[in-house]
């Protein structure tokens, strides 16, 4: 509830598709100096058995499984050029409204593992909407699923010495849009895939913080208070 002197609070809408590490992240952080003055509006995943799920509903966070079978199922085309698009569209359309009716300031991909088409950007873009997303590579160098495991082959190669975390907007080109922040992560001294996990993990979860903070505020004052 709004005061003269409170404004309302911002209104999350998160998506998701797994362990919700970097939700629990944003759910801890309601309401303190790291995300001020904010609310979780939904949770959506599109995988069912999301762990990420079970940490919003303990936390009073309302929750939506969203899963793509039933469109699957409605527009069959799977042929090789077809690749389910038509599957895919209806999905994101419905995704769009579903998200819209709880009227979010801002929607966070934190683990979201499907490419969202223009049939989902454009409806929220229309309603002035930022979509942000975080992904566990710098901007511009590694796209895509699987980032983290391709690190690691290039850094066993001596590809690489380093990698990193950043949060962006979310535009069509997958994890090329607008950079908001990003950390860079040494690999040096990591002798495990799980013990650089581990390291781009711990950056992640300020990192999206951060990062919805800034966006959050942006909408709030027209600058992204960094
Ligand atoms: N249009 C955009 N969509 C998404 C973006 C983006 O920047 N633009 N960021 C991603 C997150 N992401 C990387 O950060 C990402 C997630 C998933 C994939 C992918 O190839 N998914 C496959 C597999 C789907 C499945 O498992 O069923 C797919 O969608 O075919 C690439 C990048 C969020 N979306
Ligand atoms: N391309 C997107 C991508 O790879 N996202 C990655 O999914 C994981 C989600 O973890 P979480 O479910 O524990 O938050 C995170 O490592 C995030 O960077």
């Amino acid at each position: 509830m709004a005061t003269d002197s409170t404004p309302a609070p911002a209104r999350i809408t998160v998506l998701i598709s797994g362990t919700g590490s970097n939700l629990q992240a944003i759910i801890d952080s309601r309401n303190t100096a790291a995300l001020p003055n904010t609310v979780i509006v939904r949770v959506v995943s599109d995988r069912k058995d999301a762990y990420g799920l079970k940490r919003a509903e303990e936390n009073g966070v309302p929750t939506t499984y969203h899963g793509i079978l039933p469109y699957k199922k409605k527009y069959p085309d799977d042929s090789s050029e077809k690749k389910f698009e038509e599957a895919r569209r209806a999905y994101d359309s419905d995704l769009a409204k579903l998200i819209l009716i709880d009227r979010p300031d801002i929607v966070v991909c934190a683990g979201f593992m499907r490419i969202l088409t223009t049939e989902f950007l454009n409806p929220v873009k229309e309603s002035s909407i930022p979509i942000i997303n975080l992904h566990p590579s710098l901007h511009g160098d590694l796209i895509g699923a699987g980032c983290i495991k391709r690190a690691w082959k290039e850094f066993e190669e001596g590809k690489r010495k380093k990698t990193g975390v950043m949060v962006h907007y979310v535009i069509a080109e997958v994890d090329m849009g607008e950079m908001i922040l990003q950390q860079e992560v040494e690999m040096e001294g990591c002798v495990t895939l799980e013990e650089l996990e581990g390291r781009i993990h711990g950056v992640e979860h300020g990192l999206i913080v951060e990062g919805t903070r800034r966006v959050v505020e942006k909408g709030r004052t027209g600058k992204e208070g960094a």
